[in-house]
């Protein structure tokens, strides 16, 4: 009995051992590669092409159902209203035009996703905010959250897109300005509220997508 006891211990403790001991190599391996100067000349290479390319990152957020995905299945040309699921994690698209190209990030608006929006400001060039015009009872949610992005990231150009214009009890463009207290933004700032309206089949040309992709060209 004694004996079996010590076995167990020594193996126990074998076990400890070896899985310390992958743990450091695997740690000393690992870390080598994020940080090896080859590494680093990559991701400056890649900065580096991107620059060439004129590569701009647009990043889309807003709460939940705001109609983040269906402004860029818009963009996209995607024409019907179908397909437009909660986003669980993220959602890309690009768009080439003559003089650069706009690389579209959604992060999904659900309540745990939002907790890692502001760790996505740091690349971006430019913030889209998507608010659910009719979703009077969480514009004071979506003014929280898009005044936490704003102090988080001090310089980076938001064009705040009024969605959703089309649905009864929308927000006119005043009260959401009032409602999202944008008066309350420092004039250096650039910060400009379009709306928009997506819900139709073909929304391209009356639903206020126009002003918005020129607004983000010049911005670019
Ligand atoms: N009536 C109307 N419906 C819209 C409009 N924009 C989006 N929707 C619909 O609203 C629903 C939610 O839109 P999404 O684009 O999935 O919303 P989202 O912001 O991407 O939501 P998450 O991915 O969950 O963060 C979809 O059924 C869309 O078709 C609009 O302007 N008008
Ligand atoms: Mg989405």
């Amino acid at each position: 009995m004694v004996l079996l006891r010590h076995i167990s211990i020594a193996l126990t403790a074998a076990v400890a051992a070896l899985g310390s001991a992958l743990f450091i190599a695997w740690s000393y391996f690992y870390r080598r590669r994020i940080w090896s100067p080859e590494m680093d000349y990559c991701v400056f290479k890649e900065e580096q092409e991107k620059e060439q390319r004129n590569e701009k990152q647009v990043l889309v957020l807003g709460l939940d159902g705001a109609g983040k995905s269906r402004v860029l299945q818009v963009l996209n040309g995607t024409r019907g209203t179908r397909g437009c699921r909660p986003t669980r994690g993220f959602n890309f698209m690009s768009i080439s035009t003559p003089g650069c190209q706009l690389d579209f990030l959604e992060i999904g608006g659900g309540e745990d996703l939002r907790m890692y929006w502001t760790e996505y400001l740091r690349k971006t060039h430019i913030l889209v905010y998507v608010v659910d015009s009719s979703d009077r009872q969480r514009l004071p949610l979506a003014k929280e959250e898009l005044h936490r992005l704003l102090q988080a990231d001090k310089q980076l150009p938001v064009v705040v897109l009024g969605n959703k214009q089309d649905k009864p009890g929308a927000v006119s463009v005043s009260e959401l300005h009032d409602a999202l207290s944008l008066g309350t933004i420092r004039d250096e700032r650039k910060v400009f509220l379009l709306t928009a309206q997506l819900g139709s089949e073909d929304p391209s040309e009356s639903g206020g997508l126009r002003a918005f992709q020129d607004l983000l060209l010049q911005l670019a």
